[in-house]
């Protein structure tokens, strides 16, 4: 992350805009109302969502001061509109909002690719209003307005990726908002973000989905049981696999260029280890395998552990979420 400009944040009350707008109140969208809420970032919050289900729920649950099925009610007046949704439902989201936008809101979201949806957003982005893209690097593979929680963001990262040219005090805006949820906050290019995201959330899934089919289907050949036995090991590296179908489809459908890229370095590297393996070249072997657990664990001891996202963190804040 060396093209960026790392800000260490610290979680902070006070409102950071007058009216906020969430527009999909699923996961992302539940915990950034929950975590806005707890810690005063806005004087209000909007909240519209597709699903009459999921608006219902979080209305339920008292995630928000105002309630929409349609998303430009719910944007109307806002300072700060953030789309919430699948990333394939951006410029959908984005259009059903853009009418309602007032001079100098801030259009944002939380997409989990960045290019694609600067591409959709940016043509549907009214004249004087802030477009101003992020990522909060933090979840979880469950999904809903009920899956959400106030301390999701805390300690993780969330990359803001403003188009050239884009308004400092909007992306100022943008960053203190995350700060004040406990994001540390980057800024990048989005090229850049798809290219790191790639291999280090988009790929993983993709072989967690993968090996659980291939483990299915040679269930269903052997009849030998081989979920219900599922070691450790397999349970450990398959937790994503349980994440959202519709929200993993559009990532890897509109981060294609750079997902592919690491599907063909992680095949050449696949097989580097086969042959390894079929020629008894255990140096290999032992060598990646060391090199590997000290990276690992580094990742670990600098906080920035991303696999047990319930890891006591739901529980350390008392009040919303
Ligand atoms: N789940 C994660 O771990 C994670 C982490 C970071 C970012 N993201 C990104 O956040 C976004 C939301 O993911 P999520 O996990 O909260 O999904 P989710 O499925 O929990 O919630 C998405 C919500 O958006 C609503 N929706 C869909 N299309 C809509 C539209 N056109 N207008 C209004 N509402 C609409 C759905 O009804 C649903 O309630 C995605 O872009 C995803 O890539 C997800
Ligand atoms: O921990 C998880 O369940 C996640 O998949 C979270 C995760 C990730 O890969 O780190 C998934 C997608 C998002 O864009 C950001 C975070």
């Amino acid at each position: 992350m060396s093209d960026s400009n790392a800000a260490r944040a610290t979680p902070a009350s006070g409102p950071v805009v007058d009216r906020l707008a969430i527009i999909g109140v699923g996961l992302i969208g539940s915990s950034v109302a929950r975590a806005a809420r707890q810690w005063g970032l806005a004087r209000s919050i909007a909240i519209a969502d597709a699903s009459a289900e999921a608006l219902a729920a979080a209305e339920r649950l008292g995630l928000g001061d105002f309630y929409a099925s349609d998303p430009a009610e719910a944007a109307k007046g806002a300072d700060l509109v953030i789309l919430c949704v699948p990333v394939g439902a951006m410029a959908a989201a984005g259009a059903a909002v853009a009418p309602a936008l007032k001079p100098g809101a801030i259009l944002s979201d939380v997409g989990s690719v960045k290019g694609s949806v600067a591409a959709q957003l940016a043509p549907v982005t009214p004249p004087g209003v802030h477009l101003v893209p992020a990522h909060p690097v933090a979840g979880t593979e469950n999904s809903g307005p009920e899956a959400g929680f106030a301390t999701l963001f805390r300690n993780r990262w969330c990359i803001v990726t403003p188009p050239e040219g884009a308004d400092p005090a909007a992306v100022e805006t943008v960053s203190r908002f995350w700060s004040g949820m406990g994001a540390n906050v980057e800024t990048m290019s989005p090229e850049r973000h798809d290219l790191v995201l790639a291999v280090t959330s988009h790929l993983p899934h993709l072989i967690a989905y993968n090996i659980v089919g291939t483990a299915a289907d040679l269930e269903q050949v052997t009849r030998s049981e081989v979920i219900k036995f599922s070691a450790g090991g397999f349970r450990d590296f398959t937790r994503i696999a349980a994440s959202d179908p519709t929200m993993w489809r559009d990532i890897f459908l509109h981060n294609r260029d750079a997902v592919l890229e690491m599907i063909g370095r992680f095949n050449e590297d696949l097989a580097a280890l086969a042959r390894a393996i079929r020629w008894g070249d255990g140096d290999t072997l032992f060598d990646l395998f060391t090199r590997t657990r000290a990276i690992r664990r580094g990742i670990i001891d600098s906080g920035q552990e991303t696999s047990e996202p319930d890891f006591g963190r739901r529980h350390d804040v008392s009040g919303a979420g």
